[in-house]
């Protein structure tokens, strides 16, 4: 789907004039600054204007394997062509660096890359290279010791031989990983761990790239040293032969199947039989074993954990895109549809005047700019803590934690809601692949589950509240995103709204932190262990965390708005306004049951916000296209008949339908040979 000559249609032509503020000063904004969005733009034009990197046919009509083999080439291409870009200009942020040296900051500048607009255009399906970039890097980097870093990350971060990929979840066991099953038995007359998978569930089950692409992983294994258990380490593993890609010895590797999105990514199942490797594969920053088979113990055992976290805290931003990507979508659509009269006999409107329509889109918007604000701000959360703890401080580590897994799971499960409201909002158009919001919604949901699953996440962050909570009553300092639970004054109901909306958001988080924490003591009571009191108390714990993440995320929405108010043009900060305003009483409104159950709110005042909101709605109309277009999505971005910059939607789906390879013979084969003998009864 290309910005074609076509003219761009009338309707979005009179809102973009109609605006009252410039997509091309917001895209500044959103971009990071004027050279940023340049050399976005820049990168992309250098693949999008490259005829090799046009798909053959539209993905949807690609069997499994040709999906998975087109996309290794145009990997390995895009690849290639990204190290050009960077011999021919000076290494730049969001490039990834990939000719330079290696650092976390690269690290995750190229994973925005392959998870943001460019990689979804161009791997819509997802890259195939992407956990050996996600995860088997950072790994390496993060708990390899110096002498191994020296080995292998120059080797892997050039893809020297080496394609790499995190191999944790087994068959049986993905969220509880002290139960993998997997064993790295240590030899110590030759040296040497011996792998092995001594079960069906112990195989190694899910990891990208694993199936066929990746030759070496990151394995995560149970120790042993002469038969004494010493918990879950890392183990780098050459799963297949550099040369000729053939399984090593002992290695029963393969892929998965089929999935409800992301197939391009090929995830695999791996079993170890006495596979051996040298003592120094294992990764050895923190714990370590001696030649001799003394086993030392790291300073800080969950920076086992750590690769997880970093991940997390880019799920954020990797599932804004993707909402965002629909909203637009859904937002020229309704803007060039039109359908069903308001007045009688008047024409029929754009289907973004009907309000009910504003009411399932414009949320959706806010949502992904207060996403964004939230994943900027966790980002330097992360940068922040992983300093300190790189100075042996670890204070901080159990707050980022706590607060990337609640903004994981809450943003990605919203955001997959929205996006399938927004699928829902395009009609019976929004149900085709030529649509685009199928792969959209397949990398979103998956999300939900892959590295920590909604509620086993949420969990852990109640965790975390629970014990702050017993220390708010001890009046203990509490870290700043939950310093809120030390107020204890009841709602003051004021002029200003917003402050109202996000107070009792806040209330509402405290309020179930503590009946989750009351209703532990009484399972405590009542003769229950501390671990089934907990189980007891789930429902509880989990809506916590959720209550506490969408209190957050208010609370830096409105944090951040502030900032960006004395340094945006003033137009552009009045839109911003709204938008976050149009989040925070979305989210009061979705919550209303429990706010009620715990802020004293009358009838008349949830009613003048409801009016508010709705005001909002209307405020919005005319800037919505406009805002959309400063997110700056190239039409291969959203891939979509009904998203792209011109509007011409019939004629891009008519288009489309007339592509499809069944239309290319006037009576299908099919006729003959069955649909003919049941009509002559001949069956
Ligand atoms: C369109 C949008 C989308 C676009 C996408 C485009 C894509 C492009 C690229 C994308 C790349 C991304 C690919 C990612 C692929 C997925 C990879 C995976 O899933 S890999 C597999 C991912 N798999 C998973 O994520 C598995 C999930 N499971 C787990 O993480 C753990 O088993 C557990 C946390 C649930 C429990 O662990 P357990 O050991 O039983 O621990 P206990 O509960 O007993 O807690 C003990 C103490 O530890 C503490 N603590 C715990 N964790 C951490 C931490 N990380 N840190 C710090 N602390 C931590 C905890 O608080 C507690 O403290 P305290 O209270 O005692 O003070
Ligand atoms: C697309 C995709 C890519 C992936 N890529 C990788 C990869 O590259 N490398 C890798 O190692 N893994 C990968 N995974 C695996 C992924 O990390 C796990 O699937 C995920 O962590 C969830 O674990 P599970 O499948 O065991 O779910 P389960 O834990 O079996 O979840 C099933 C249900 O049980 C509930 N549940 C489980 N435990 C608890 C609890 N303690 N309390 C309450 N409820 C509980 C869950 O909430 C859920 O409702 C990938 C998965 C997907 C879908």
């Amino acid at each position: 789907m290309e910005r074609v000559s076509m003219e761009v249609h009338a309707d979005l032509q009179r809102e973009r004039a109609a605006a009252t503020i410039s997509s091309e000063h917001f895209a500044e904004w959103w971009a990071g600054g004027r050279e940023r969005l340049e050399e976005r733009r820049a990168l992309e034009r250098y693949f999008f204007d490259d005829p090799e990197f046009n798909d053959p046919k539209h993905i949807s009509f690609m069997s499994y394997k040709e999906l998975y083999e087109h996309s290794v080439a145009k990997g390995t291409r895009f690849l290639a062509k990204l190290r050009e870009w960077q011999r021919l200009r000076a290494p730049v942020d969001g490039t990834g660096g990939l000719t330079g040296g290696l650092d976390i900051k690269t690290l995750h500048d190229f994973r925005l890359l392959i998870s943001g607009p460019l990689g979804t255009a161009l791997f819509q399906q997802s890259f195939p290279l992407r956990l050996h970039f996600a995860m088997f890097l950072p790994t390496l980097l993060n708990q390899g010791d110096e002498e191994q870093k020296k080995q292998w990350l120059e080797r892997a971060w050039h893809m020297d031989g080496i394609i790499g990929t995190y191999a944790q979840t087994e068959l049986g066991h993905g969220t509880f990983i002290r139960g993998l099953e997997t064993r790295a038995d240590y030899d110590a007359e030759h040296e040497e761990f011996v792998l092995n998978t001594p079960s069906l569930t112990a195989y190694k089950w899910w990891p990208g790239n694993m199936g066929q692409t990746a030759n070496m992983v990151v394995v995560l294994a149970q120790l042993y040293i002469k038969g004494k258990h010493y918990g879950l380490q890392p183990f780098l593993v050459r799963i297949r032969n550099e040369q000729t890609h053939e399984p090593e010895p002992g290695i029963d590797v393969g892929d998965i199947g089929a999935k409800l999105g992301a197939n391009a990514v090929n995830n695999g199942f791996l079993g170890f039989r006495n596979v051996r490797i040298p003592r120094d594969q294992m990764l050895m920053k923190n714990a370590k074993v001696l030649p001799d088979g003394t086993f030392v113990k790291g300073p800080e055992p969950l920076l086992l954990y750590g690769t997880m976290v970093f991940v997390r805290v880019l799920i954020v931003h990797d599932v804004m895109v993707g909402l965002l990507q629909a909203a637009t979508i859904a937002t020229r659509y309704a803007a060039v549809r039109r359908q069903s009269p308001i007045e009688p006999n008047a024409p029929e409107p754009q289907i973004l005047d009907h309000l009910t329509q504003q009411a399932k889109i414009f949320p959706q918007i806010a949502r992904g700019v207060c996403y964004r604000l939230a994943a900027d701000f966790l980002w330097q959360f992360y940068q922040r803590i992983m300093q300190q703890l790189e100075a042996g401080n670890r204070k901080g580590l159990p707050e980022l934690h706590a607060l990337s897994c609640c903004l994981k799971s809450v943003c990605t499960q919203e955001s997959n809601e929205g996006i399938d409201a927004l699928r829902k909002a395009c009609g019976g158009q929004g149900y085709l692949a030529s649509a685009n919001f199928d792969n959209i919604y397949g990398l979103a949901t998956a999300a939900y589950t892959y590295e920590g699953e909604y509620t086993v996440l949420l969990l852990q962050t109640a965790r975390f509240l629970v014990r702050q909570y017993e220390d708010s009553l001890k009046r203990k300092v509490l870290p700043d995103s939950i310093n809120y639970m030390r107020d204890t004054t009841r709602l003051r109901w004021t002029k200003n709204l917003l402050a109202n909306a996000v107070r009792a958001l806040e209330i509402v988080a405290a309020s179930k932190v503590r009946v989750a924490w009351e209703q532990i003591r009484l399972e405590r009571k009542r003769g229950q262990s501390a671990q089934q009191a907990a189980n007891l108390a789930g429902i509880q714990l989990s809506t916590a965390a959720a209550a506490h993440a969408r209190a957050f995320l208010a609370r830096n929405s409105l944090r951040e708005l502030k900032k960006l108010q004395r340094n945006l043009k003033p137009e552009l900060g009045g839109v911003l306004q709204q938008l976050v305003e149009i989040f925070v009483y979305d989210t009061f409104l979705r919550q209303l049951g429990d706010i009620l159950k715990w802020n004293h709110i009358a009838v008349v005042q949830v009613t003048q916000l409801e009016q508010r909101y709705e005001q909002l709605l209307r405020d919005f109309r005319p800037n919505a296209v406009a805002l959309v277009d400063g997110f700056d999505f190239h039409d291969r971005v959203l891939g979509s008949t009904l998203g792209c910059y011109d509007g011409r939607i019939y004629e891009r789906l008519m288009e489309e339908a007339r592509k499809n390879p069944l239309n290319e013979e006037p009576v299908n084969s099919s006729f003959r040979m069955h649909l003919q003998p049941l009509m002559r009864g001949k069956l």
